[in-house]
């Protein structure tokens, strides 16, 4: 039989005419461009079917990369589900670090030389015992961390550890060169500095060579060029390379296939230039833009049917990712049934959100749902809603870091405090951070006199500032109120009688921290806490929660609800797709905004495509969802929203622009706001609402606050062209 009626039979699954001409294009390089659910992840499998089962080839001659563990797993899985009953050989999926490391220890063994892995998974408590030692851990994040330290003359803060390993990823994959590594943004001060350092380290330390996963790559693509023999025995080893998911290939990663391929150059490269979303981290798509200059011989296809979703979700998407200019043109189509719009909710309050998904995920009848955020913090006050309700998940990228934040951690001090305040060690992790103003000299002064009374009477026996002589008996009454309170009363207490939030405000100015990430640690602990009844109770809650988010990763095909980041829901589908914190800030990011305002748009164009990834994982449902206060703040609905609303509901927004018609105002007025004016935080007056504050800007829109009539998002150039705002002298 006919190999493709064969897989039609097997599988269920036709090959459209681009996609056979795929599957047979098997000698010389080919380009798969492809738009979402058009059959790129089904159409590679086929196509190593048909080299196996048609061409003969060896499973161990077929190189099949794909990005991440995860998705060599998956694609193991879907090919299983096509094959098994067809062959037994199995091919190998892989990511290629791990080519890349099966290619640096075979060459570090071949001239006898020693390493030694420092990232990944090494047991946390045995590198806390070394740290305060002269010897540093040998583990990246601890090497890194000290370098910091001695580099910045201060303690690197955890939001700096996690943007210096970015940076390094980035500058590796890039392969960026020395004299260019200041020229990469950085927000962490010396990052350069502390590159090098930390390269210079890894290779003195011992007579091991230290290697990071990034090494991996970097090494790997050196060793390649250097060594021959090594090349030229998996080139032949390698008949045909196959890649999916191309776009997020970075720079050194495109050149250790390249090099691979050749020379016969029996090379697939499956892509979507719309789906690239790990630009920071050092992914570069203009390698697939030159794919032809590379490979003059090269073949180019284009999938543009969509397979996956309804005519709603397609239409829309496809228009929405217009929306950025640096992109192949492309046009994504369907012939798939038209099934219900796209639902677009902008609930009242965070908390009416996870009412909705909850009630909505109770609701629902087997389907395979996805809930969907930017980041990971989104998915804490979600699973513990879920799991108060007794609703199970499965949570596609475990990230429990939360539990083990500085912010959590002086929570629970706080609470301990309240229990026992005659402990010195307990107070001195929090009395930086509150308004008893209690000084480092007086901590001194406490453990000298160690009177094993409560710190405030010692205090209050000592003699003290005037500033203090309120603060100190305050606060004991604060701390002694403190246990009797609900846990959330209590949260609120120590945020705003207890002053930490003006702390944290303050710390997060001095050391260049990101208060918002911060205060929204505090928002989901208040979350938490809602509800419960002791302190005991919600520290409990704490390491219960923790436990069963490490654990949902175990419930992969037992619950049909899965809670993933945007980013790993790459390659993914599911019925209906929820969404949610949809809120500008958050997407786009604040610093996708404000790049964007400098005219800076490759981050911009990034969240783009990773909402645009979001929407098209959808089958048949999808809903976005925002709300308009996070707890006291008022918050505006993301700018992508305002987008798909006017792809979904053109008429009602044309309407409602088209009322009425206005006298043609002098543009050349001085007090009118121009373009150049237009910054966060200035006083404006607009003709019909009144004064205001700029809140928000991004794109074309702009949030005011008006005092009369609330917060109002704008279009900029309606509000611009018309002379509708002036500027407020
Ligand atoms: N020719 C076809 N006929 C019918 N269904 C198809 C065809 N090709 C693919 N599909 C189906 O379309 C859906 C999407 O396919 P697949 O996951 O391979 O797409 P993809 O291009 O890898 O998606 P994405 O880039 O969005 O992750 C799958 O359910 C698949 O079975």
């Amino acid at each position: 039989m006919d190999f493709f009626n064969l897989m039609e039979e097997q599988t269920g699954v036709r090959l459209n005419e681009v996609q056979k001409q795929a599957v047979q294009h098997t000698e010389g390089p080919l380009l798969l461009l492809a738009s979402p659910g058009s059959g790129k992840t089904t159409t590679l499998n086929m196509k190593i079917g048909y080299l196996l089962l048609e061409k003969k080839v060896r499973p161990e001659r077929i190189m099949a990369v794909t990005f991440s563990k995860a998705a060599a797993r998956d694609m193991a899985d879907r090919f299983d589900h096509f094959f098994s009953s067809l062959t037994d050989e199995k091919v190998n999926f892989s990511t290629i670090h791990s080519f890349a490391f099966k290619v640096v220890r075979e060459s570090l063994r071949k001239n006898g030389q020693a390493f030694q892995l420092i990232e990944g998974d090494i047991n946390e408590e045995e590198l806390k015992k070394g740290f305060d030692g002269p010897d540093v851990p040998l583990h990246k994040k601890f090497i890194l961390r000290r370098i910091y330290e001695d580099t910045n003359g201060v303690q690197a803060p955890d939001d700096d550890m996690d943007e210096l390993m970015t940076y390094i990823s980035y500058v590796k994959n890039r392969m960026v060169g020395d004299k260019e590594l200041e020229k990469v943004k950085c927000n962490v001060k010396n990052a350069a500095d502390i590159y090098r350092s930390y390269e210079r380290f890894k290779k003195s330390h011992s007579d091991q060579v230290l290697l990071d996963f990034d090494d991996m790559l970097t090494y790997c693509h050196q060793i390649l060029l250097e060594d021959a023999e090594l090349l030229s025995k998996y080139q032949r080893q390698f008949e045909y390379i196959l890649t999916d998911e191309s776009q997020d290939n970075s720079v050194v990663q495109h050149e250790i296939v390249e090099l691979l391929a050749k020379p016969q150059n029996n090379i697939c490269v499956v892509a979507d230039d719309d789906q690239s979303i790990f630009m920071w981290r050092g992914s570069d798509v203009t390698k697939l833009l030159q794919f032809e200059k590379i490979y003059p011989n090269a073949t180019v296809l284009t999938m543009s049917q969509n397979y996956r979703s309804s005519q709603e979700i397609v239409h829309t998407a496809n228009r929405f990712i217009k929306r950025n200019k640096n992109r192949y043109p492309k046009e994504m189509f369907t012939e798939n049934e038209s099934h219900q719009p796209i639902e677009i909710k902008a609930l009242k309050k965070y908390d009416d959100q996870l009412d909705y998904v909850t009630e909505a995920i109770r609701n629902s009848s087997g389907e395979e749902i996805a809930v969907l955020y930017r980041n990971n913090s989104s998915a804490i006050p979600l699973a513990d809603r879920l799991d108060k309700e007794g609703i199970g998940f499965y949570m596609r990228d475990i990230d429990a870091k939360f539990f083990k934040h500085w912010i959590v951690e002086d929570i629970l001090n706080f609470m301990r405090f309240s229990y026992n305040d005659r402990r010195i060690d307990v107070l001195e992790r929090i009395h930086t951070k509150m308004n008893a103003y209690i000084s480092k000299q007086q901590i001194a002064y406490l453990k000298r006199r160690n009177t094993k009374e409560s710190v405030f009477d010692t205090l209050l026996e000592s003699e003290l500032p005037s500033y203090q002589q309120k603060a100190i008996p305050k606060a004991k009454k604060l701390f002694q109120d403190l246990n009797q309170m609900n846990p959330y009363k209590a949260i609120r207490t120590i945020r705003e009688k207890l002053g930490y939030d003006h702390a944290i405000g303050k710390m997060a100015d001095k050391f260049g921290f990101n208060a918002e990430q911060l205060f929204s640690v505090l928002d989901n602990l208040e979350q938490i806490a809602e509800g419960l009844g002791s302190l005991k109770d919600f520290a409990f809650r704490l390491k219960e929660l923790e436990r069963l988010i490490q654990t949902s990763k175990f419930n992969k095909n037992k619950s049909s609800l899965t809670l993933t980041t945007f980013h790993s829901a790459k390659g993914l589908e599911y019925d209906k797709v929820y969404m949610i914190d949809l809120i500008n800030g958050v997407v786009p990011s604040k610093e996708d905004m404000d790049r964007y305002r400098k005219s800076e748009t490759d981050l911009m164009e990034e969240a783009v495509r990773l909402f645009y990834v979001g929407m098209t994982r959808a089958r048949t449902n999808l809903e976005l969802l925002s709300y308009q206060y996070k707890g006291n703040e008022r918050v505006s609905e993301s700018m992508f929203v305002g987008n798909v609303k006017k792809i979904v509901q053109p008429a009602a927004m044309k309407s409602s622009t088209k009322k009425g018609k206005r006298p043609v105002p002098d543009l050349n007025d001085e007090r009118l706001l121009k373009y150049e004016d237009i910054e966060l935080g200035r006083e404006v007056f607009h003709k019909k609402f009144g004064k205001g504050v700029i809140s928000e800007y991004g794109g074309d829109q702009i949030g005011i606050q008006f005092e009369d009539v609330g917060y109002k998002e704008l279009l900029v150039k309606v509000c611009l062209n018309n002379g509708l705002l002036i500027k407020f002298y």
